[in-house]
Formats: structure tokens, sequence, C-alpha cells
């Protein structure tokens, strides 16, 4: 198992080019967020924009539209049911994220099917939270696309039929190379497993202070911001990304007994400024 380094992270987060304008920085789609769990899908855009993502929008329950305007001015936003906007939407998009907050009933369900069939081969696609849990009761075929699933143990318990403590490395990546994807099995020491390669990653930051809900969904949003704007290796920018988030929270722990995802979003720009110096 390799430990992500910090340099790795100074690799893939670099100065950005003067002449450079919003369109150089990729577009993103996060869909989530049932009447319920807004937060989660407000967490996730907003970590796609405070990572630097060019331009990102939120496909959302209706009921989301007014707290997700009034947090996050910079997102757009459009219901997650209304098939023809996402139809238009979906082919410009440069990296999907999918579940957050999106709950398992009829309508997450019919909403993820839409999504998987519309979704393209060259682009990233997030699984992450409800999506996970969709995908495997249901037991959906998986689209042709650049999959990343973000499961905690018990969605990997799901997704793979592993159970908690049986997740071995070595059992973790039968299954993975089995599903074609990456997967991002997280836990206090999350592990990553990349597509096309035998090597096993291990996340060595991140502490306890990030046991609080919304710390995944904050996740998904910052593997968008870098998926859709920097040029290094894929694998490597998804490395660095797990390794941001908790790189911050342990900064912020430093003087924190529990940092929160919103805490750890607003500290992204300097964390990033710091990488790229
Ligand atoms: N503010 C919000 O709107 C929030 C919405 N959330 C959404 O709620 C939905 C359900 O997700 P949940 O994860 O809460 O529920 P799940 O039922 O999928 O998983 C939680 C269960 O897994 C267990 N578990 C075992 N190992 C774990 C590990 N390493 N990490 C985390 N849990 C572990 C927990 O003890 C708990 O019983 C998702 O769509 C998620 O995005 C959550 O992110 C919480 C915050
Ligand atoms: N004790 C811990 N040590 C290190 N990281 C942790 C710890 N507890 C939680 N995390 C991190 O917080 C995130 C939790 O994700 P998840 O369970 O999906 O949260 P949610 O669904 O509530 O947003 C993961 O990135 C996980 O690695
Ligand atoms: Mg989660």
């Amino acid at each position: 198992m390799q430990q992500i380094t910090k340099s790795l992270v100074q690799q893939v987060i670099r100065p950005r080019t003067q002449e450079s304008h919003k369109g150089n920085f990729g577009r993103v789609l996060t869909i989530g967020g049932n009447q319920n769990f807004g937060g989660a899908i407000i967490m996730s855009a907003s970590a796609a924009v405070y990572s630097g993502a060019g331009l990102v929008t939120c496909a959302t329950a209706p009921q989301n539209f007014v707290s997700l305007h009034a947090r996050l001015p910079e997102a757009m936003v459009v219901d997650y049911q209304d098939e023809k906007k996402l139809a238009e939407l979906i082919p410009q998009m440069d990296v999907i994220v999918i579940g957050p907050g999106l709950g398992t009933d009829a309508t997450a369900l019919a909403v993820l099917k839409f999504v998987f069939a519309q979704v393209r081969p060259q682009q990233n696609l997030i699984i992450d939270g409800s999506a996970i849990t969709l995908v495997a009761q249901e037991k959906l075929a998986l689209p042709q696309a650049q999959i990343i699933f973000t499961p905690h143990q018990m969605e990997w318990q799901r997704l793979s039929g592993i159970p908690v403590t049986q997740q071995t490395p070595t059992k973790n990546q039968a299954i993975q190379q089995k599903l074609a994807a990456t997967v991002i099995v997280k836990s206090h020491r999350t592990e990553i497993y990349l597509p096309d390669s035998t090597i096993m990653w291990q996340n060595p930051v991140g502490s306890a202070a990030m046991a609080t809900g919304g710390m995944g969904d904050c996740l998904t949003g910052i593997l968008a911001g870098f998926l859709a704007q920097f040029s290094a290796d894929r694998a490597q920018t998804i490395l660095a990304a797990v390794y941001t988030h908790s790189a911050i929270s342990d900064q912020l722990a430093q003087k924190q007994y529990v940092t929160l995802p919103t805490q750890i979003i607003a500290a992204l720009p300097k964390y990033m400024a710091e990488m790229a110096s």
C-alpha cells in the first residue's frame, strides 16, 4: 500500500496561467439533495466552487433553490427532475457528481437512471452516497464513463458484498477490478483503488475531527473541482483531492476539536495557494 504525499499534491496544484478564464477550469454538475438532504448537495457544489471549478451547476429538488442561491451564488441551479434541461446540460460537463443527499426513493432512482443513460464515455462520473446504495440495491448496470465510486465502509459493503470487518486490500481490489472503476473506500485511513494500476494507495492524513455528517459530500466536490481543472495525470489528481480534503482538516484540527465540512470548504483556496507556491 503506497502512501499519498504532500509533494504529489504540489505537483497537481499548479499556479494558474494569467491569461486563463473560467472556460479553462472545467464544468461540473452536482446532482442530489432531496427535500431532507439539501445540505449534502450544497456542500458538494460549494467544495467544487471553492476548489476552483470554472463553472458549477447544481441539479437538486426545487425546495433547495433558495438556500443554494443564498449560500452559493456562484452556482447555477436546475430541478433534478427536469429531464429536458438535464439532457441539455449533461453533454457540456467535464465532471458529474451524483448521490450526495439524493435519497433512495423512486424519484432518486429515476434521476440516477436518467443520468446513467445520458452520461458520455469520456466524462468523469463521481458516484457517492445514496447513489452507491441504489446501484447496489437495484443491481444497476454501470454506464460507459470514467467512474469514481466514493463509498464509506458501509456503502462499500453494500456495493461489494464484503462485510466491513473483512474489507482487506486484496478483496477490495478484486471487486474494484470487476467494477472497472476507481474506488475510494473511505475510513480513518482511506484507500484508493485505481483502474489500469495494481498499486493501492492509502491516505496518511485526516483524523476523527472529520467524523461529522457532510464530510464525504464535501470530498465529492473537491474531487470534481480538481478533475475539472487540473491537467496532471488523472490518477494523481484524484489522489491529490483525497489528501487535500484531510490535510485541510489536520491544519484546522491543530486548534479545533471538530472540523466542519463548511470550514474545510472555506479553507480550500488558501491551502491550494500554499500548495501552488
Ligand atoms: N446535511 C445533509 O444533508 C447530509 C446528508 N447526508 C446524505 O445522507 C445519505 C445517507 O448517507 P449516510 O452515510 O448518512 O447513511 P448510510 O446508511 O449509507 O451509512 C451510515 C451507516 O454506515 C455506518 N458506517 C460503517 N462504517 C462507516 C464509515 N467508515 N463511515 C461512515 N459510516 C460508516 C454508520 O455507522 C451508519 O450506521 C447520503 O445521500 C448522504 O450524502 C449525509 O452526508 C449526512 C449529511
Ligand atoms: N476518524 C476519521 N479519521 C479520518 N477521516 C475520517 C474519520 N471519520 C470520517 N473521516 C472522513 O470523512 C469522510 C466521511 O464521509 P461520509 O461517511 O461519506 O460522510 P457524509 O456522507 O456524512 O458526507 C470520509 O472522507 C472519511 O475518510
Ligand atoms: Mg457519504
